[in-house]
């Protein structure tokens, strides 16, 4: 059922947008131009369609690969523990900006909730394989970030730093979702061999509603922000959605290669 409706929705794709919603739901509700509403893209849609090209290469990335049929060597699924935990502690802060960058108190307090999501829902799935993969939490805690999570925490870090909430937004999005479509895409495509695979709970993690639901509010969030500003700003904020994918790219490279400092 749900795979059926996973196919349908890719097929009209194109056609709905990356939602899978709105435009000839607008024409239906709305006496509005049929053409113009047709035509007319969400920026999040705007953002998907752009980046799939990024987003195909990630999921095809022999690490996620490796992750969807439980082939995944199990010392580099330990490497990529160690530096995802402490990419999320750094990635958690982002969302504590947007506590403080927020524009009023309901999106202060959806800040807050997914801020709290992060550290004790997504988190507690590391330190739990972390305990089931003999590695403790001092351990997982000391991890030094190599060259290229760092590099992605700090751009980010940047820029929640000195732009503005929208730039903010549009860093952190990619890694939320592109982890939901991922999460999804593994859980669809391997449904008859999800209970004996080893990476299981992390991909109903990833694919969970609890997770979703965080997701689609970035999502609906990062439209909210979007809307009235100029093409030169919306590039910008575009800008920063391609690098952050590009940064999960090279993450999973680099946990693959068990890339680190040269000394
Ligand atoms: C490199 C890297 N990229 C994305 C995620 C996924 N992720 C990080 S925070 C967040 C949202 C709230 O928990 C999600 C989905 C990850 N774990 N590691």
């Amino acid at each position: 059922m749900e795979g059926g409706f996973f196919i349908l929705r890719m097929l009209l794709l194109p056609l709905l947008g990356a939602k899978g919603e709105t435009s000839l739901q607008t024409a239906f509700g709305f006496p509005v131009n049929k053409e113009e509403s047709l035509l007319k893209r969400s920026f999040t849609e705007r953002l998907y369609q752009n980046v799939q090209p990024i987003w195909e290469k990630n999921h095809n990335h022999p690490f996620v690969v490796g992750l969807g049929n439980g082939t995944l060597e199990r010392d580099k699924f330990i490497y990529y523990l160690k530096q995802d935990y402490v990419y999320l502690v750094e990635y958690a802060k982002l969302f504590a900006m947007g506590v403080v960058k927020a524009g009023n108190l309901g999106m202060m307090t959806r800040f807050a909730a997914v801020l709290h999501e992060s550290l004790h829902f997504e988190m507690e799935l590391h330190r739990q394989y972390a305990a089931e993969f003999g590695v403790t939490r001092t351990d997982l805690e000391a991890t030094q970030p190599t060259p290229i999570n760092l590099a992605y925490t700090s751009y980010m870090l940047q820029v929640a730093a000195n732009g503005s909430l929208a730039e903010l937004v549009a860093c952190l999005l990619p890694c939320a979702w592109d982890y939901w479509e991922i999460g999804k895409l593994l859980k669809v495509n391997h449904r008859d061999t999800l209970e004996a695979n080893p990476y299981k709970k992390w991909i109903e993690t990833y694919s969970s509603e609890t997770f979703g639901s965080g997701t689609q509010w970035l999502i609906d969030l990062m439209d909210q922000l979007a809307s009235g500003k100029s093409e030169t700003e919306l590039a910008v904020l575009e800008r920063h959605f391609q690098i952050a994918s590009k940064y999960e790219y090279l993450f999973w490279d680099m946990n693959d290669k068990k890339q680190d400092w040269p000394v």
